[in-house]
């Protein structure tokens, strides 16, 4: 097999973990017939057909009925809110195991066009609101939450009106709000985010199952937290709001709500009759791909699921990371070059502050690997792009090409490159199958990718500086380097993958 191959087979057998019918089956069991009990994660609930169900993002339907398939005649009534014509896009995709059985228990509400709250997404918010309301102490409710689970569970504090609330965020996420920002925000603002939802449902128990798409799986970040304590006050919204200047300008609505919030909480709120459980994300995403590359015969490592911020960093961070590789390779990790590598390495690091790397450890690692064995380096997370061109494109891509060209970049540099003396390939790709608005879900680029599209006519550095990836990707090699999932029906971000052994050996 070719190391494109192997990369592809690790991203599919990394996504396949994630999918809603593996992970609920992998977290939720029923046992026991004479007195059921549901078994999560280990915990046991005692079950007599007391199960309610509720759920908000874009994985949430394929949870649903996985979750439906498991609780059977136990779950008495549910309600998911879903985006926009999700059923449509999976029953067209072929995807039926992610669709509610015909008579399902489950209601489904879909809305938040465009990933922006709207009077359907409310609508949605409003039914669960009083499902969770009339819940007692005997009753249990599962919660599934996946990403998108904020725009899809909308119930402004009155007098707050759901168009002043949208605007509100929308003018965060213009001003490049990061997502523990707008989440600081639309918590505070929230009846049921920022652990409404389960201090509505109490006495009931609840146990939430949540699919993370925030780098660090924060319980109170990931849709905002329904059900988890939040760890930020009014304070820190406000915080936010003066960061990017909107204070001076908020509706009336808003500041009513911020000035009669209390400014700390009075008594700590009790979630004893909570339990959050994260049942995927990227790291758990990353380590099947790490079984399966070892599987394969690689010495596999997993740099980090939290790889975030620029870009062109990040694509700095890759390319330096592959010439120390294939420096290793050559027998020359050690020297004056590779000590430089190092170098630079480690102030991108420094620059990145990717939380919880400790890179140095890292490299560490690699220098104790012989040069007997390919080796595969995995890793995930979200960039950000900063756009400047009027190209289609999308993070994954503009990724690969950047990796694309500052590994052409490097071999040019450099009298008999290391890098010429071994085989590379690099993946990135969203694990939604969908990277930004293009039809894949991400590219594959090697150092012969430049040269061999400048043979076609296709100059990588131009479209790069148009943010148009997927065009170069789709006419490039009829689009061969493109990696394309279809929608995968889950969401933990994005994965990258470097496998490189010594030309030789291949
Ligand atoms: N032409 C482009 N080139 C590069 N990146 C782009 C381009 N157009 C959009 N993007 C990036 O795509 C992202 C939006 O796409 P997408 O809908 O996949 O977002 P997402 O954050 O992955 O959403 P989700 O969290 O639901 O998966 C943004 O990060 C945006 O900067
Ligand atoms: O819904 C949201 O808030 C984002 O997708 C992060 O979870």
């Amino acid at each position: 097999m070719s190391l494109r191959e192997h990369a592809l087979s690790l991203f599919r057998s990394a996504v396949g973990t994630v999918r809603p019918a593996p992970m609920l089956k992998r977290a939720v069991k029923l046992q026991g017939d004479g007195c059921p009990q549901l078994i999560v994660k280990g915990r046991a609930f005692p079950v007599k057909r007391n199960l309610y169900l509720v759920g908000f993002g874009k994985a949430v339907l394929g949870m649903a009925a996985a979750a439906e398939e498991i609780l059977g005649d136990h779950l008495i009534r549910g309600i998911v809110s879903v985006p926009l014509g999700i059923q449509e896009s999976l029953q067209r995709a072929g995807m039926q195991e992610m669709l509610l059985k015909p008579h399902s228990r489950i209601q489904v509400i879909e809305g938040a066009k465009n990933n922006l709250p709207d009077p359907e997404a409310l609508r949605g918010a409003g039914a669960i609101q009083e499902l969770a309301q009339g819940l007692t102490a005997d009753d249990l409710l599962l919660v599934l939450i996946s990403g998108g689970g904020s725009a899809l569970l909308p119930a402004p504090i009155p007098p707050i009106l759901l168009e002043e609330k949208e605007k509100l965020t929308k003018m965060l996420a213009s001003r490049g709000a990061a997502i523990q920002e707008l989440n600081t925000v639309r918590k505070t603002l929230s009846l049921l985010k920022g652990g409404g939802l389960a201090r509505l449902a109490y006495p009931a128990q609840v146990v939430s199952l949540i699919l993370s798409d925030v780098i660090g799986d924060p319980l109170d970040i990931i849709a905002s937290g329904p059900t988890a304590a939040s760890s930020h006050s009014v304070q820190d919204c406000l915080q936010v709001l003066a960061k990017y200047n909107l204070l001076q300008s908020l509706p009336k609505s808003v500041e009513t709500v911020l000035s009669s919030s209390p400014t700390t909480r009075a008594t700590p709120e009790d979630y004893s009759h909570v339990c959050n459980i994260i049942i995927g994300s990227n790291t758990l995403a990353l380590d099947e791909a790490k079984r399966q590359a070892e599987g394969l015969g690689y010495v596999a490592l997993i740099l980090s699921a939290a790889v975030c911020g620029d870009i062109g960093h990040v694509a700095a961070l890759y390319c330096q990371l592959i010439r120390l590789l294939c420096l290793g390779f050559a027998g020359l990790g050690e020297g004056p070059l590779g000590n430089e590598v190092r170098g630079n390495l480690l102030q991108l690091a420094a620059e990145l502050d990717i939380p919880g790397l400790n890179l140095a450890e890292f490299l560490q690692a690699l220098q104790g690997l012989g040069p007997e064995k390919p080796v595969c380096i995995l890793a995930g997370g979200e960039t950000t792009v900063r756009l400047r061109g009027s190209g289609k494109g999308g993070r994954n891509q503009e990724l690969a090409l950047r990796v694309g060209l500052g590994l052409h970049r490097a071999q040019g540099a450099e009298a008999s490159s290391p890098l010429g003396r071994c085989e590379i390939i690099f993946l990135s790709g969203g694990t939604d199958g969908q990277d930004g608005p293009t039809g894949a879900a991400g590219a594959f680029c090697s150092p012969e990718l430049v040269d061999e599209a400048f043979q076609e006519g296709l100059d990588a550095e131009a479209f790069l500086s148009n943010n148009d990836s997927y065009t170069f990707f789709s006419h490039f090699q009829r689009g061969r380097h493109l990696l394309v999932t279809g929608l995968t029906g889950t969401n933990v971000m994005d994965i990258q993958a470097v496998l490189i052994r010594p030309r030789d050996r291949s």
